[in-house]
């Protein structure tokens, strides 16, 4: 049976807009950020249409050199791909300038989502070797997160909300990340806006039933993150996972994007390796069952593989 690529499906946002199934993840360690510009050129020309990136991930300014390139070379056009960016709890006060610092580094006129990046308030501490001169995350003398107590997380998006309904011109969407179920409740009572997304880890490992069907019930797409388990890809090797790639003469990394693809559930696995890059646009037919066999994986004793040592100051973060 033929089926299409992971990067020629869509899904469409509360907002009306159209977003691909399947995206670049570019949070790479440290010492590979200079390769998110040659990693960047391979997913598109391999026919990725969304990159998903950060203020704080350090690498906006290799992705607008990618982009550049890409236009200049007639590869792509502006309109023909999704960015999402997205705005670090040191700026929780300041998204606006934060919103302007991307924009800049990307060399583009406007994102196609920009999501709050987590429900936190930091305190802005300057430090020389952090992004633009920022700690990226701030402590405290004993290690815990230096936490703005006055700060209220919902603050963030409520600037986010203000500027897209009075129609700025530097987004199309707006959505949050990492917020769970008891976040979106209270988000839903005082916003007007429903976000259009929710990126947050999700996996076989973490299938996080109760909150998949919140957003679905409330029309936010999810965006699953660390789809392979992070850095290393644990769970490419995992062997319920093999099992199920057997039995569709599939491979492990390509089960694990279709679970969420076949949801409905937009993906954005990291790489900078262009083989594996093109091996992951490869959909695989997964039936409801081969869902809930993975999704049986994680239910009795859910694993993270991104704890953040700041998200436990998250009350409700750390129960599945
Ligand atoms: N909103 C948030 O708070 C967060 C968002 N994210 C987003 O999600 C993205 C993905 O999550 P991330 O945690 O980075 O990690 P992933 O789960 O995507 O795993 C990345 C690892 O998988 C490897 N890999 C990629 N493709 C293959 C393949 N086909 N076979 C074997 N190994 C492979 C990569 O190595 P190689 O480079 O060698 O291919 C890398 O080591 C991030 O990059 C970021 O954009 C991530 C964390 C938090
Ligand atoms: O998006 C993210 O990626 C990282 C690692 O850089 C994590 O801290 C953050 O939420």
């Amino acid at each position: 049976m033929l089926h299409p690529k992971n990067t020629e499906i869509y899904f469409t946002l509360n907002n009306g807009n159209r977003m691909p199934a399947l995206g670049l993840g570019t949070a790479n360690e440290v010492e590979q950020i200079p390769e998110t510009k040659q990693a960047v050129k391979a997913a598109i020309k391999a026919g990725y249409r969304l990159i998903d990136t950060a203020w704080a991930y350090r690498c906006e300014q290799h992705i607008g050199e990618a982009l550049k390139e890409l236009f200049e070379e007639g590869v792509i056009k502006r309109e023909d791909i999704f960015i999402t960016t997205k705005v670090w709890p040191t700026h929780w006060d300041k998204a606006d300038e934060s919103i302007s610092r991307s924009l800049e580094n990307l060399g583009v006129d406007y994102v196609d989502l920009v999501l709050q990046h987590w429900p936190l308030c930091f305190n802005r501490v300057e430090s020389a070797d952090g992004i633009d001169g920022i700690d990226r995350n701030p402590t405290h003398e004993d290690g815990s997160p230096n936490i703005n107590e006055a700060g209220d997380y919902l603050d963030t998006f409520k600037q986010l909300e203000r500027m897209y309904l009075a129609k700025d011109p530097r987004f199309k969407a707006i959505g949050v990340s990492n917020y769970p179920v008891e976040y979106l409740q209270r988000l839903l009572k005082e916003c007007k806006v429903v976000p259009a997304v929710n990126q947050v880890e999700l996996h076989p490992f973490l299938p996080q039933l109760e909150l998949v069907e919140f957003c679905t019930a409330h029309h936010i797409v999810l965006e699953a993150f660390s789809p392979f388990g992070a850095t290393g890809a644990p769970l490419v090797k995992d062997s319920a996972v093999e099992a199920i790639a057997q039995k569709h003469a599939g491979d492990t990394n390509n089960v694990l994007l279709s679970y969420h693809i076949r949801q409905g559930i937009v993906v954005v696995p990291r790489s900078v390796n262009p083989k594996n890059i093109v091996s992951n646009i490869e959909f695989v037919p997964l039936t409801k069952d081969d869902i809930k066999t993975l999704n049986h994986i994680g239910l009795a004793d859910p694993k993270r593989f991104r704890d953040e040592p700041f998200a436990g100051s998250i009350p409700g973060f750390g129960e599945k």
